[in-house]
């Protein structure tokens, strides 16, 4: 059961590829790490292995299947910045009836508490924000986590708190996570495998 891109290649512009034949596989229950330069694909290659670009050569497959167009995506994307990623005119509580069946266990874990459901977004801070479009990612038909940066912009204790809870949820519902960051002591510490995406060939390695 995996998460695998092979032969992706991928540009924004004719004839300029940010990404050039790059294969990856992350396995249900594993945290991978993918590091790399600034600018070197690695949030693009992030929006392919979630269905949110489709002009790529290649094949993106999850669990043996293609990604479907309609329906749940199993593979769910967390960005650096969950202002981004909530619609500001929504209350806290519609943002998370997006998700899939999020349970209270999930919201409990991240430290969810009642009150701030009635709240908008920009009454939260970011820590408690980036709290909510994580639950709302783990939603019960979430298989793969791709989380990109998810707590660059986050304090230490922020940063350990929520990775605490990413890690528990992850291993208890074997979801295999993309671990994106320019933190090395953070990758280390949380990933089983770590790969390597160059700038100019992208070519992966272990
Ligand atoms: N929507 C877009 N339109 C055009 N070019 C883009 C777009 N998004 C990214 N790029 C370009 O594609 C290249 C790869 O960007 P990407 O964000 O994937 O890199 P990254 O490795 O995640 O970088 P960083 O570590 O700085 O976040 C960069 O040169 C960037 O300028």
């Amino acid at each position: 059961m995996c998460l695998k891109g092979e032969n992706i290649s991928f540009g924004y512009k004719k004839n300029n590829l940010v990404l050039n034949n790059v294969s990856i596989s992350l396995d249900r229950g594993k945290v991978l790490g993918l590091i790399g330069d600034s600018g070197s694909g690695k949030s693009t290659l992030c929006k392919i292995l979630a269905g949110y670009e489709n002009n790529y050569k290649g094949n993106v497959s999850i669990d043996g299947k293609e990604i479907l167009s309609k329906g749940y995506n199993p593979v769910q994307l967390v960005f650096q910045h969950p202002e981004k990623a909530v619609n500001p005119k929504w209350k806290m509580k519609d943002i998370l009836s997006e998700g899939n069946n999020v349970s209270q266990d999930i919201l409990d874990s991240f430290g969810i508490k009642k009150n701030w459901l009635n709240r908008w977004p920009n009454e939260l801070s970011g820590g408690e924000l980036q709290r909510f479009a994580l639950a709302r990612a783990l939603g019960s038909e979430t298989r793969y986590l791709i989380a990109d940066e998810i707590t660059t912009m986050l304090d230490a204790i922020t940063q350990a708190q929520i990775w605490n809870t990413v890690l528990d949820i992850v291993k208890e519902r074997n979801i295999g996570v993309l671990v994106v960051s320019h933190e090395k002591n953070l990758i280390k510490r949380l990933c089983h495998d770590i790969i390597y995406l160059k700038d100019i060939n992208n070519v992966l390695c272990h």
